[in-house]
């Protein structure tokens, strides 16, 4: 059964979509199932993978989630598009702007995307949902369907305010629809080496949020290259295998892939205790 990751931050522009990519196609890259799902209305994940409206997009993810909603029964696998670097994708569109409307006043209204993915989840070992800059509907069903989520930061801006309305959010959807949900860590993005804003952020981070809030040790940094992918349709990997972008994407794949196991051998170790 497949990890459900969000990479969330209601903030714009902070890495999220770049980071779905290329983690996605890292992931798939080791071997892994992987299904992206873009659940923005500006449909940047699916652009950036080279899938263009009108071509390709007549079913989306507005489609799944308006017969989620209607609770029709549905093929679950329709609209799927496939990637050449080996990922899967349900694309999205401006269509879901509707749905985050039209969801405020739908019975269970926070776990209708939860319904998809419960349906597509067994094909996969990741699925990634790449959230609009929001704290809407949209953006707490993603964090109702998942088991972890990663915060992306800008190096170069100080997480002020949106990092603890963001927080408070998923403690909320924990308490209240999603009790295994956690947070694999921020990761810090853009991490210009000239300065020293990215220490700074993780000395903020520790400062204000405690040891609690894990911070990805590897750094994204900024890349005019990494930059260039989303208009080629292709991952950091075929644009620039050999920059640093292309191999701080690979390192997070592994990170990411650790914390699974991580998890595990914390968990046998409390069974061991306990018994
Ligand atoms: N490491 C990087 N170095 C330089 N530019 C980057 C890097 N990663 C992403 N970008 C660029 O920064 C912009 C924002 O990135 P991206 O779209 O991934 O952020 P986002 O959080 O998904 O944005 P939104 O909130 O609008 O969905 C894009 O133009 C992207 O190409
Ligand atoms: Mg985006």
């Amino acid at each position: 059964m497949a990890k459900v990751i969000a990479l969330a931050n209601q903030k714009g522009g902070v890495g999220k979509t770049t980071t779905a990519v290329n983690l996605g196609i890292g992931l798939a890259g080791e071997g892994k199932k992987v299904l992206l799902v873009d659940a923005d209305a500006q449909g940047n994940l699916t652009d950036s993978l080279g899938f263009h409206e009108p071509d390709n997009l007549s079913v989306s993810l507005a489609t799944m989630l308006t017969k989620a909603m209607l609770e029709e029964p549905y093929d679950a696998r329709e609209g799927i598009l496939y990637h050449y670097e080996g990922v899967d994708l349900m694309p999205g569109n401006i269509e879901l702007s509707a749905i985050e409307v039209s969801l405020v006043n739908t019975m269970s209204r926070e776990t209708i995307l939860r319904s998809y993915i419960d349906a597509v989840k067994a094909d996969y070992d990741y699925v990634l949902i790449d959230c609009m800059p929001s704290l809407g509907m949209l953006t707490i069903n993603a964090l109702a369907s998942a088991d972890s989520v990663i915060i992306p930061v800008q190096a170069h801006y100080l997480p002020a305010k949106g990092m603890t309305q963001l927080l408070q959010t998923i403690s909320r959807v924990r308490r209240q629809i999603n009790p295994k949900l956690v947070v694999d860590g921020v990761l810090l993005t853009m991490v210009d080496r000239r300065t020293r804003f990215a220490k700074d952020i993780f000395f903020v981070l520790r400062r204000d949020y405690g040891d609690k809030l894990r911070v990805f040790g590897t750094e994204i940094p900024l890349s005019v290259r990494a930059a260039e992918t989303s208009a080629k349709g292709r991952s950091i990997y075929v644009h620039d295998p050999n920059g640093h972008a292309a191999k701080a994407y690979a390192a997070l794949t592994k990170e990411v892939q650790g914390i699974g196991s991580e998890r595990r051998h914390a968990r046998s170790h409390q069974a061991d205790h306990s018994r």
